[in-house]
């Protein structure tokens, strides 16, 4: 049985905003073990009590749908330690004591996976004991594949979770349920009858004073190495031989394995950056990025990214995937919208109505489908089927930490994807860093840079 659930890096908004929210909502559904503690691990000079009152704003902020009680008895077995979990010292003492197995989350900017596994590793977890390790997965190939190799022979005993919480989120998991739960989709789905598709994440949300975290990492390493491609391997993915952990890994891997090292030039022709600029979202004043706090305006860090793919296979040759996400526009928008090809029927001759597109919501619970129906006197007017649903609702960490519990890490990144995924954009971040792109920019609470 896994206690304490120690997270580190518990002072970041990652634990106020997504990690405690899930607890409380796994608490209230009776789903954590009897009796299972909670450690805080952070460089903060906090007492204990001072670190319950911030979590108490979190869940009182965050953790809406779980009642006072919940709150309170997560609160009851949150404990503190200071450390600084580069230190292997620093990290012993705050496991202190015998545990049965513990699990250690790292909830901490890319750029300390590797030095905080080392500290680790140094304090013995016990057998049975959880590693989680967030996104991005490092910061390039080539750390990445060294945090897996120190995993793999520092942790030999150890199950490893590489995090990507939007293969634990429902409406992601919806384009494998449409996918492969209908058989009426299965033989349009390739290029013969796909033009393109899109896979966007937009949001209003700023940096929100994360700027320690996000100003080394950007929308390129923040989303699209990591959740994009993975809603990408979805949506491209074959039938995998099983519903087993290891045939929906394996085919999720052959995806981004089909996927082409851009060259220089097409990076320049298939990619965007750019950064926001002074604006207003909703009447509310917004300050460029380069002037929030934390933020070093000469790195040039791109607050919005575009990305066109291909992928070299039977099914998908000459179709376009292109992968988009900005912080702090107009609209939050996240969505998979699958256009088909547009042929205007001969019975409609100069009525041509509109394209087929399907679209599957991945923050609202929609899935829409762009259909032409009569209008007056032979025309067409395009209207759309729409059905909108929640699965059960339960929110995407909820999901994750409960697959670590039970010890199941399906719906996690393995070893091979997370650098399968890091060759596609290693090529984007050495032409960006050359300059061969350049930054654009956009007023915050806008639609993104001009033309997108
Ligand atoms: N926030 C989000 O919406 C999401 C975040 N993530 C991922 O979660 C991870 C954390 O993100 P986020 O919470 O936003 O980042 P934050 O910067 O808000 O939090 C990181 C925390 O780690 C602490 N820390 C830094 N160095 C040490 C150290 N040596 N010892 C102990 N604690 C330390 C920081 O303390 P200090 O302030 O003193 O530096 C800070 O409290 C990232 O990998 C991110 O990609 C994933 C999904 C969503
Ligand atoms: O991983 C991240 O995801 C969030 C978006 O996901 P959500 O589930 O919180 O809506 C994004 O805002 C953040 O920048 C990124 O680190």
């Amino acid at each position: 049985m896994i206690d304490p659930f120690v997270i580190i890096g518990a002072s970041g908004d990652l634990t106020a905003r997504l990690l405690l929210p899930a607890v409380a909502e796994l608490v209230e559904q009776q789903k954590t073990p009897e009796g299972l503690t909670l450690t805080g691990v952070d460089r903060m000079d906090w007492t204990e009590e001072q670190f319950r009152e911030r979590m108490r704003e979190a869940l009182d902020a965050h953790a809406t749908r779980a009642s006072a009680r919940t709150r309170t008895e997560v609160l009851r077995r949150l404990r503190y330690r200071r450390a600084d979990a580069t230190r292997g010292e620093d990290l012993r003492r705050a496991l202190g004591g015998i545990h049965p197995s513990v699990l250690a989350y790292l909830a901490l900017p890319a750029h300390l996976f590797e030095p905080v596994l080392t500290a680790l590793s140094e304090a013995s977890l016990p057998k049975g004991s959880v590693v989680a390790v967030e996104k991005p997965f490092g910061v390039d190939l080539a750390s990445a594949q060294r945090l897996n190799e120190l995993l793999r022979l520092r942790f030999p005993d150890t199950l490893v979770f590489r995090i990507d919480h939007f293969l634990s989120d429902e409406l992601v998991q919806r384009v494998f349920a449409l996918r492969f739960g209908n058989r009426v989709l299965e033989s349009i789905w390739n290029q013969q009858h796909i033009e393109r598709v899109t896979i966007t994440w937009d949001e209003p949300l700023t940096v929100e004073g994360r700027a320690s975290y996000y100003d080394r990492a950007g929308a390129l390493r923040d989303m699209i190495q990591n959740h994009l491609l993975e809603v990408l391997a979805l949506v491209a993915m074959e039938q995998p031989a099983r519903s087993d952990e290891r045939s929906i890994r394996d085919a999720r891997a052959a995806v981004l394995r089909t996927i082409p090292t851009m060259t220089a030039e097409q990076v320049r022709q298939r990619s965007v950056r750019a950064r926001y600029v002074d604006g207003d979202i909703d009447g509310h004043k917004v300050p460029a990025y380069a002037r929030e706090r934390g933020v070093e305006a000469s790195r040039e860090t791109e607050t919005f990214a575009e990305l066109t793919l291909e992928l070299a296979s039977w099914r998908w040759a000459g179709v376009p995937f292109v992968l988009r996400t900005g912080k702090a526009l107009a609209q939050s928008h996240a969505e998979v919208a699958v256009y088909f090809r547009f042929e205007p029927d001969h019975a409609y001759r100069g009525q041509p109505g509109g394209q087929n597109v399907l679209r599957i919501g991945l923050s609202e619970p929609y899935v829409r489908l762009a259909v032409n129906i009569n209008g007056p006197e032979l025309t067409l007017v395009t209207q759309d089927l729409e059905l909108r649903s929640h699965a059960t609702g339960r929110l995407a960490y909820s999901n994750l930490l409960l697959d670590m519990l039970r010890a199941q890490p399906m719906l996690t990144l393995r070893d091979d994807e997370v650098e399968e995924a890091w060759r596609i954009v290693e090529p984007v971040l050495a032409g960006w860093r050359r300059g061969e792109v350049p930054l654009r920019e956009y007023p915050a609470g806008s639609a993104g840079p001009s033309g997108r």
